[in-house]
């Protein structure tokens, strides 16, 4: 007698980041009602796990980064009034948000703590993670910038987040500069190194319109965490749509729990009529992708642009060139001044 030994699919868990990378896209100028309204959209179309926080997660809110409109506790707590079985999660660079931050979102009722680092220095997470387990939060580890590293390297620090007590950890295209087999790679590196204690997770971004092929091939390769926006609402042309990955991996059979026409009514109802503008990849996005530079980066360069008089596509080319990390937001004005005087110089 044969066996069939065609597995079902494993489950894949689909958070939602719409009020945290979206954050970026609206110039972090969320107010509480929208926060109420996506939270209520997204929990009853069975998404389990909404982001809440600044775009650069607790503590973002200051010069460098761009001033919240409202503060983040108060969001956080807005956010776990409106939830019926969703959970909120919040974001932490540690550096810029301290353990006592996330103390304060666990007071608010957040349940799950994601803790990002640029993807080679996972060690700078350890003692975050300690405080989060302490508080019995949920632990998820965010490599960012991932394209920069081979994917022996990032399962190296995978491992480094895992030992410290995050029981996922993310393949973070930050830059949306993973083409198809090299977020397989990646995603396939940390499957070995840490799958047996802990789960795998990808966060993509849309700059050269892979986030969600890039979001397939993480889950046919044993990646069980993936994230999306509403809308593509994140940094850079966005992140992969969290509607389009619901109808996605229903077409493919890949059960996630989302009810699809809810998740295309909170884009369409409920997100699409407070955007003043839509993701898109456009030229400064592309270049973003294509050079590898941070999503957040696409703001902070148009203003500059603007400022200065001198292309956002160019900075970010420039910047991409630098290999400029996140926390180096200042250096954008930098680069648009060296390109203003090499005008100069060449006028
Ligand atoms: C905190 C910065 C950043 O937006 C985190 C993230 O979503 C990414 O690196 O893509
Ligand atoms: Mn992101």
């Amino acid at each position: 007698m044969s066996e069939n030994t065609t597995a079902a699919p494993a489950k894949i868990r689909i958070t939602d980041s719409t009020l945290r990378d979206g954050s970026h896209a609206m110039a972090h100028r969320f107010t509480e009602e929208q926060v109420r309204g996506v939270v209520h959209a997204l929990d009853r179309a069975g998404v389990e796990v909404i982001e809440v926080t600044h775009g650069d997660g607790l503590g973002g809110s200051s010069f460098n980064y761009g001033f919240s409109l409202e503060d983040d506790i108060k969001l956080v707590a807005a956010a776990v009034d409106e939830a019926t079985s969703a959970r909120i999660a919040v974001l932490l660079l540690p550096g810029l948000g301290t353990v006592e931050d996330l103390k304060r979102a666990h007071g608010a009722g957040a349940s799950v703590a994601r803790i990002a680092t640029h993807c080679t220095e996972a060690d700078v997470s350890l003692q975050h993670f300690a405080a989060a387990r302490e508080l019995g939060m949920e632990t998820v580890g965010f490599l960012m910038l991932s394209h920069r590293i081979g994917p022996a390297e990032l399962a190296r620090q995978a491992r480094i987040m895992v030992d410290g007590g995050a029981q996922c950890v993310y393949v973070v295209d930050s830059a949306g500069a993973l083409v198809l087999g090299e977020a397989q790679a990646r995603i396939s590196a940390l499957v070995a190194e840490i799958g047996h204690e802990a789960q795998v997770g990808f966060h993509g971004h849309q700059n050269l319109s892979l986030g969600v092929a890039n979001s397939v091939l993480a889950a046919q390769n044993g990646a069980r965490q993936i994230d999306g926006a509403l809308c593509a609402l994140g940094a850079g042309a966005g992140n992969a749509p969290t509607e389009v990955l619901a109808a996605t991996f229903d077409r493919l059979g890949i059960p996630t729990g989302v009810d699809v026409q809810g998740a295309l009514a909170a884009a369409e109802d409920v997100v699409k009529p407070f955007l003043h503008r839509l993701p898109f990849a456009d030229r400064s996005a592309i270049t973003q992708g294509h050079a590898g530079v941070y999503s957040s980066f696409l703001l902070h360069a148009e203003r500059a642009a603007e400022r200065y008089g001198v292309p956002a596509h160019e900075i970010l080319q420039r910047v991409g060139q630098a290999g400029y990390v996140g926390g180096q937001e200042d250096m954008i004005i930098d680069v648009a001044l060296q390109l203003v005087a090499e005008r100069e110089r060449a006028a």
